[in-house]
């Protein structure tokens, strides 16, 4: 077992880092009291952009963690995996064919585990003899989701059309290039106005998530593709986000584009550009909202969630 003495630190972001490791010092003093000594520690590798090191691994997260005895360390991108760590788990979010490399050529000896799924095939063998770093997510596991010609394909297989109410997708229409031509393929493809316009890749930039809005069909040549166009689904302002960590479940609400009337759709022209909807900010979990579609029970924190599941994959392997 490696005791936490040997382990030695660094960070990604120095700057920024140093002063959310100060605020997490100082918020943690309490909590530390409470880490059990003679716990195995577990290291969790991260390879992550900036922006998602400021987003997610924040004060209270790594506060909680590191009482649970779990440590986070930035893994240098430009270096081999096997030069650095130990690593137990290598947590990554970051595109690119240098860092792909170097997660294919440590991923001969890693054990291959998916944050929302588990993976299949001849995988269960290959943990058995290679059990010592479990990466999430493996790049293979993930690539259609950073797609959006793919990514609403496992909704539409599972077939919920008439059960529990009805969950669909919505028709949709991939644009690769030549904006010129979106009239006649949203006109020969039957959809209807108006219409959500999205850029085909979610690699995590801004500029992934932005959104924007068409009322007529003419305007669509002032778009930029890659993109997919979807049919605008009225949902009455509100929707329910979901996330999945492992067998937890956590669902938060927020407000959302609103329903758009006949009346509204022949009035407006244009296309409207929305840097980021249904956001964080949005929130909706204290609105008073029609009790129809307003409810759901207590939910714990995500850090708890996250935590007890990078634990769950180290169980049994100490
Ligand atoms: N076809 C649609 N009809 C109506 N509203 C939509 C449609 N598609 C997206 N929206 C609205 O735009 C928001 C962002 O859509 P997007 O497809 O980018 O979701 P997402 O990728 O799940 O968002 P996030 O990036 O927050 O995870 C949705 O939460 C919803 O409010
Ligand atoms: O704050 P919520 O509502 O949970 O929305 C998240 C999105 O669902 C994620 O897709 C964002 O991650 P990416 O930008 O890496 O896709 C994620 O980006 P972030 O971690 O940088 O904040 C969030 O925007």
């Amino acid at each position: 077992m490696r005791l936490r003495d040997e382990l030695t630190f660094s960070s990604g972001d120095a700057d920024e880092k140093e002063e959310v490791i100060m605020d997490q010092n100082l918020w943690c003093s309490e909590v530390n009291a409470g880490l059990s000594s003679g716990k195995r520690e577990v290291v969790v590798g991260y390879a992550l952009t900036s922006k998602k090191i400021k987003s997610f691994l924040q004060p209270k997260l790594e506060c909680l963690a590191r009482n649970k005895g779990i440590h986070f360390v930035a893994i240098d991108h430009n270096r081999s995996l096997s030069d650095q760590g130990p690593f137990d788990i290598v947590l990554q979010k970051l595109s690119g064919k240098e860092w792909r490399q170097i997660l294919e050529s440590a991923c001969s000896i890693f054990r291959y585990e998916s944050l929302t799924s588990s993976s299949g095939g001849g995988l269960k063998d290959y943990r058995q003899l290679h059990p010592e770093v479990t990466v999430l997510d493996p790049p293979d596991a993930i690539q259609h989701l950073r797609n959006r010609q793919y990514m609403l394909q496992a909704v539409a297989d599972m077939d919920f059309s008439d059960s529990y109410g009805k969950v669909g997708v919505p028709r949709q229409l991939v644009i690769k290039r030549d904006a010129s031509s979106i009239p006649e393929l949203v006109n020969r493809a039957g959809l209807t106005l108006p219409l959500v316009a999205k850029p085909l890749v979610a690699d995590g930039s801004a500029k992934s998530h932005e959104l924007s809005l068409a009322y007529e069909p003419y305007s669509l040549q002032n778009l930029e593709p890659p993109l997919v166009l979807q049919e605008f689904v009225n949902h009455g302002g509100v929707l329910f986000k979901v996330y999945i960590v492992g067998d937890a479940i956590k669902v938060v609400r927020r407000f959302s584009l609103p329903d758009i009337s006949k009346w509204e759709l022949s009035k407006d022209a244009g296309i409207y550009h929305f840097p980021r909807v249904s956001c964080a900010a949005a929130s909706a979990d204290d609105a008073d909202l029609d009790p129809t579609i307003a409810g759901y029970g207590k939910m714990p924190e995500y850090e708890q969630i996250f935590t007890d599941f990078l634990l769950s994959l180290v169980q049994g392997k100490a």
